[in-house]
């Protein structure tokens, strides 16, 4: 008899083990890799099988396996090497194999289950449908076949008691539960018609007479004899004319899935250019690794406008041309359209592109894209790495710096470290590309795990722009408390007569960053998570003034602005900080003549809005483009010469090792969007406003010195102990008591000191722990947080740890390898 090991896809960690099926026969083709249907606890979910075996039927026997139901697709959908990866993901960031491979499906479960009720016709007579209630329910459904909840809710409304009596007449198997299981993705399929027969001198002579359908006949051998219904109708050919040569045997109608392709549409075209020389270089370094199909890992180090784009699509070229697939990583998706055009020009309908605001449906179209080999350039952000893709050849992590990499609910994940995992699965070349690389990269390019490949220049020789420094106290004394900085209004002033751009970044959105009340002291803060309100000054529709509201920028609690303290009373609510509003609020009255337009997370709920304001700025329609680090990203931009940076330090003051990193980052890429394309002696000019002029990272950014900031930033790593000298664990305990929760942590430290301390042999030890310490969101919703955080130099003995304490098994434990954030 044929079993299945089956994992339930349900999210809930204490069934985080394979239950054994049985295969009834009809389902004798199903192996590893499935997704089925299965009864788990009075449902029907979805499972999938990760092996199957063959046992005596005496092995089973009081063993009461239940069969499997139904399959869910007509293939295996994890094909052998994605079985392995998933394994990967759940033992190394100790989630259930579950969590693991829900990521390898769009939409996280591809069913929808429903119920349905059928009276049972034996059961007609049965007592209890004496009793009138049960009869009245008993006799819809049997006059109405299969009824779904809702109808029968309608029909029956309170106070009739649908649940209990639907419940008690399946119980006496009077009724009978079905369960329907629909792919969510709702398949679209046109009709075609398929040629059977090839047009031949005799046969032609044979329809001389009858003319329509010998121009069907003709048309559909010169356009490869097979067409869609609505492309013969588009080519004047009738259905009349199609059935005629289906009657006759020579064509047959078909239904054909349409994959549905957002991006279908959009076309771009490109001259064919030669590489510089420097890029050249570097597609040479990597091309006998593809050649080999062997894993190796590059670092593509390029300044900013020094054309990576450019090498990523000709090694994308080179691993399609050996009929191998491409996954191409951007950190934000719809940030990225300059690359996806880039891509589309040379690789047209070979791509797909995806998007989280892609529509479910959208998404299953691409994938089977994929699947049937239509298409093997995959572009997306970060969860794009579980496109069921089996013969991965490349894949490039575009800005590997970038915290979007970072999945922050569990299965926590990086994708610069999955991407490696993977890479070695499928024995191929990554590549990371940056202008900005993270320390732990550079770290390991330096030591030769990743092989550097080096850009110093932009392409064309354009220079570097010129970047100089603001001290924000200074302009205090002197009395501007804008937050605009009289250079940086000149330079804004100078872009805007020479009818140039300028790019103008903040890191906060919003109006003002936290209301206070003057008299008491009081911060506004949220409910939920304590964390202090951001106050959002909401335009009214037809201008006029209104009342803005608080918002929490964590948990998104929405909340109007109080009149009075509401701890104190008091009618003296101040608002402090700025954020994006009122920056673009302050331009405007600056100057009144320049056409702004601001992106940040307000102003780009809609479905293309990212892209459009990009375009608009691009194609000259706004002359100054403000924002939050969405500015920043990557934007080629040939008008924008000058840039305004406004206090990128903001983020040296977070209690975080990165704090120094993030802020060089943010002025490097920040500045880099500056004069790309000046000519001459010109150069791009940006303004840096800060209140740490002397700060090393803020030094180094102004100089776009990445060097000189890695050998400063790397002491200090070595010294205290951080990446990339270990690897970070946070653990965050949850519990509904504040003393419950730092006691649980507390505990688990004493532990892991007590395993990991001071080596008797006085050796380096394995692994320090820090902590506990209540979170950055200490509350949240009822349940106190505390975090410690373990600086592992074998990560691996630290795993097998944790799980051999199955931390990973327990609800009130948050574990994450590699965090970015350390509260
Ligand atoms: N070989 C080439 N010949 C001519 N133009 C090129 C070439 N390679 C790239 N370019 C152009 O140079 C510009 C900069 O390239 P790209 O945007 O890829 O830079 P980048 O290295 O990704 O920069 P950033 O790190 O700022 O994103 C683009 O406009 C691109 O079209
Ligand atoms: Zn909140």
């Amino acid at each position: 008899m044929l079993t299945a090991q089956v994992f339930v896809n349900v999210p809930v960690k204490s069934i985080a083990k394979p239950y054994t099926y049985r295969i009834p026969p009809e389902l004798a083709q199903v192996g590893p890799g499935w997704r089925v249907l299965v009864p788990f606890g009075g449902r029907k979910v979805e499972g999938f099988i990760l092996a199957t075996q063959r046992q005596p039927a005496e092995a089973l026997v009081g063993l009461k396996l239940k069969d499997i139901s139904a399959t869910v697709d007509e293939e295996a959908w994890f094909q052998p090497v994605m079985l392995e990866e998933a394994r990967w993901m759940a033992s190394f960031y100790l989630c259930s194999l579950a969590e693991a491979m829900r990521l390898f499906m769009p939409g996280k479960s591809g069913l929808k289950i429903t119920v349905a009720y059928t009276a049972e016709d034996a059961a007609r007579d049965h007592v209890l449908l004496g009793q009138s209630t049960y009869r009245a329910l008993y006799d819809y459904i049997a006059a109405h076949g299969p009824v779904r909840r809702p109808q029968l809710a309608k029909a029956f409304p309170a106070p009739y008691d649908l649940t209990s009596c639907l419940d008690k007449l399946c119980a006496y198997h009077i009724l009978r539960k079905e369960y329907e299981a629909k792919g969510r993705d709702a398949a679209r399929y046109e009709r075609i018609a398929v040629l059977q027969e090839p047009l031949t001198a005799a046969r032609r002579q044979d329809f001389s007479r009858r003319k329509a359908q010998l121009a069907l006949w003709e048309y559909l051998e010169a356009h490869g004899g097979s067409v869609s219904f609505q492309a013969l109708k588009a080519a004047g050919k009738t259905t009349a004319t199609v059935q005629k040569l289906a009657a006759a045997g020579i064509v047959s109608v078909q239904q054909r899935r349409v994959l549905r392709d957002s991006y279908a549409a959009i076309d771009s075209t490109q001259e064919a250019r030669t590489l510089t020389e420097e890029q050249a270089a570097a597609v040479r370094a990597v091309t006998p690794c593809i050649e080999q199909r062997k894993y190796q890992g590059f670092l593509l180090y390029g300044v900013t406008g020094s054309g990576k784009t450019q090498v990523y699509i000709e090694l994308a070229r080179l691993v399609r041309r050996a009929g191998r697939q491409v996954i191409v990583l951007v950190p934000e998706i719809a940030l990225t359209g300059q690359l996806v055009l880039a891509f589309k020009a040379y690789f047209r309908q070979d791509i797909i592109v995806m998007h989280s605001r892609l529509t479910l449906a959208e998404r299953n179209d691409a994938v089977h894209r994929v699947r049937r080999g239509e298409a093997g350039v995959i572009i997306g952000a970060r969860s794009a790495l579980f496109t069921p893709a089996e013969q991965v050849g490349l894949i490039i992590l575009d800005e590997e710096q970038d915290m979007s990499y970072k999945q922050d609910e569990s299965p926590r994940y990086h994708a610069r470290v999955v991407a490696e995992a993977f890479a070695r699965f499928q024995r191929a070349v990554l590549v990371l590309g940056s202008a900005t690389p993270s320390l732990e990269t550079y770290h390991r390019a330096r030591t030769g795990e990743l092989t550097l490949l080096a850009m110093p220049h932009r392409v064309g020789a354009v220079p570097l722009p010129e970047v100089a420094c603001v001290d924000m106290r200074q302009e205090l004394r002197l009395g501007n408390r804008h937050i605009i900085s009289r250079p940086l209004e000149a330079l804004i002033r100078q872009t805007l007569a020479a009818h140039e751009q300028i790019i103008i970044m903040l890191n906060r959105r919003g109006y003002s960053t936290f209301v206070m009340c003057r008299s008491c002291g009081e911060v506004i803060k949220c409910p939920d998570c304590g964390l202090p309100l951001v106050y959002h000054q909401r335009r009214a529709p037809q201008g006029g003034a209104t009342r803005g509201l608080l918002l929490c920028h964590h948990c998104d609690i929405r909340q109007s602005v109080p009149d009075t303290c509401p701890k104190c009373g008091s009618r003296y609510i101040k608002y402090f900080g700025s954020g994006t509003e009122k920056l673009e609020q302050e331009l405007r009255a600056l100057v009144p003549e320049a056409r702004v337009i601001r992106m940040d997370r307000d102003t780009t709920g809609a479905k293309f809005a990212h892209q459009n304001i990009l375009r608009r700025f691009r194609a000259g329609e706004y002359d100054i483009l403000l924002g939050t680090q969405m500015v920043a990203k990557g934007h080629d931009i040939p008008g924008v010469t000058a840039v305004g940076i406004i206090s990128a330090d903001a983020s040296l003051n977070m209690p975080d090792f990165r704090a120094a990193e993030r802020c060089f980052m943010l002025i490097t890429q920040t500045a880099g969007r500056a004069g790309r394309r000046v000519r001459g002696a010109r150069r791009g000019k940006v303004l840096v406003q800060t209140y740490n002029t002397e700060h090393y990272a803020v030094q180094c950014g102004i100089r776009q010195d990445y060097a000189g900031f890695y050998a400063q930033e790397i002491q200090l790593r070595r010294a205290l102990g951080y990446p990339p000298f270990t690897r970070l664990i946070k653990l965050l305990f949850q519990a509904e008591s504040k003393a419950a929760a730092r006691e649980q942590a507390a505990a688990f430290v004493a532990a892991c000191r007590q395993k990991f301390g001071a080596p008797a042999d006085g050796t380096q030890p394995r692994a320090e722990v820090i902590g506990p310490a209540p979170a950055l969101v200490a509350k949240f919703r009822g349940t106190y947080r505390f975090v410690l955080l373990i600086k592992a130099h074998d990560l691996a003995a630290v795993q097998t740890y944790l799980r051999s304490c199955r931390l990973h098994l327990r609800t009130d434990v948050a574990i994450d390898i590699d965090p970015i954030t350390m509260m």
